[in-house]
């Protein structure tokens, strides 16, 4: 943590507020939730891990920091020991390198050993370099096999400088490389806009700058949830309990929220966008896997990041949901259609260079009205 942690940090909280309910008793009990912070360099990561760590919310969290670039690609764990409890540090040594590339392998043994410790953690926390894809990060945590039944992924934070992130997202980009910022957006499931002090303390009309702030933010990625913040003070349910990638348990608001997600097409000048598509008749569940395959797996003039989507499998009683990171996709059956559901099928594509009517037409491609009905229940 090359940071300087802000003078705040050290003092003791006068009031405690009750941040984790027992509603948030993590489903799955054998198994512990990784939540990976992301964001561009300064932007308060290592401010929202120590937020993170000295409220008082009663529950073992144990951080995994990934420095890229130090000397000794020493990482740092720092392991939160409950409500009245010190926090230890401990070391757990990684090849030099980025997660996200060279030692990925590495991190999956440190966060096998954090997870078959004889006294469990509530939470895992992954604070990835400023640098950082966590697109990759984000498709093997979400599909290793070896770690599944330990842990599960559950949602990718992005901490994003209020003052600096105009700049950040018009810089100069690679040829033909999307920049880290646009990805790190891209790929988030919470955004922290963070340092809105500063912002204050440089532009006039402070609230409209929020609010364009937020609809580029939006446009790159409808389906984060923007957070805003001074020195990352959140409401820690946005952090802990996101929730992002489970799949198999979204919740009916979950699918519901997906389905408002819109298409917001206000400025032509990001890199990333989000892009709708939806189909009133149901489709067929062996064509929309072909059709994903072709878009995630086979060279295209655009890039699919992320997707996410609701299915009305023609044939099946069961809502869909489908989940995509890269080049990894799931389609999960989550609750059986009520009566008054409406049935429907929307996807929300992130990705770059997307074309809003060339998905929309191959979508509608996928329907299954000319073909048998699937069993997929
Ligand atoms: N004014 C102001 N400063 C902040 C805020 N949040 C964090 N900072 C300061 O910004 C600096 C960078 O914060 P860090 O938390 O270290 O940022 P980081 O993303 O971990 O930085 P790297 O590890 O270098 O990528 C520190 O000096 C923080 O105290 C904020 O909301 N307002």
């Amino acid at each position: 943590m090359d940071g300087q942690p802000h003078e705040k940090d050290d003092e003791v909280p006068l009031a405690v507020p009750l941040l984790v309910e027992d509603r948030h008793t993590p489903e799955r009990a054998d198994s512990t939730g990784v939540t990976v912070i992301t964001g561009y360099l300064g932007a308060g990561k290592t401010t929202l891990v120590n937020y993170i760590l000295k409220s008082q919310h009663g529950k073992r969290i144990a951080v995994i920091l990934n420095e890229f670039g130090e000397e000794l690609g020493i990482e740092k764990a720092m392991i939160n020991q409950g409500l009245e409890s010190s926090l230890v540090e401990e070391w757990i040594e990684l090849p030099n390198g980025c997660v996200c590339c060279s030692v990925k392998h590495s991190l999956v043994q440190a966060l096998e050993q954090l997870a078959e410790r004889p006294e469990r953690f509530d939470y895992i926390l992954l604070e990835t370099t400023g640098l950082a894809n966590p697109g990759s990060l984000a498709s093997v945590l979400w599909v290793d096999d070896e770690l599944e039944s330990m842990i599960h992924l559950n949602s990718v934070i992005t901490v994003v400088d209020a003052k600096n992130i105009d700049h950040q997202l018009h810089e100069h980009k690679e040829c033909g490389k999307v920049s880290e910022a646009f990805l790190q957006i891209a790929y988030a499931d919470v955004v922290i806009l963070n340092k809105i002090d500063q912002l204050c303390s440089v532009v006039d009309n402070f609230s409209s700058k929020l609010v364009m702030l937020e609809s580029d933010i939006h446009q790159i990625n409808s389906l984060a949830k923007i957070v805003r913040s001074e020195y990352c003070s959140v409401d820690l349910d946005d952090v802990l309990h996101c929730r992002a990638y489970e799949t198999k348990f979204a919740s009916r608001k979950m699918l519901s929220d997906l389905v408002n997600t819109k298409t917001l097409s206000l400025c032509h000048d990001l890199e990333v966008s989000t892009v709708c598509v939806t189909e009133n008749r149901p489709v067929c569940l062996d064509e929309v896997k072909r059709w994903l395959e072709q878009l995630l797996w086979e060279q295209q003039d655009f890039k699919i990041l992320r997707a996410k989507g609701v299915l009305n499998i023609g044939g099946s009683e069961f809502s869909h949901m489908l989940q995509a990171v890269q080049d990894v996709y799931e389609i999960t059956p989550v609750y059986a259609w009520e009566e008054h559901d409406v049935r429907s099928n929307k996807i929300v594509f992130i990705g770059k260079n997307l074309n809003e009517e060339n998905l929309a037409m191959a979508f509608r491609l996928c329907t299954c009205e000319e073909q048998p009905a699937v069993k997929s229940c």
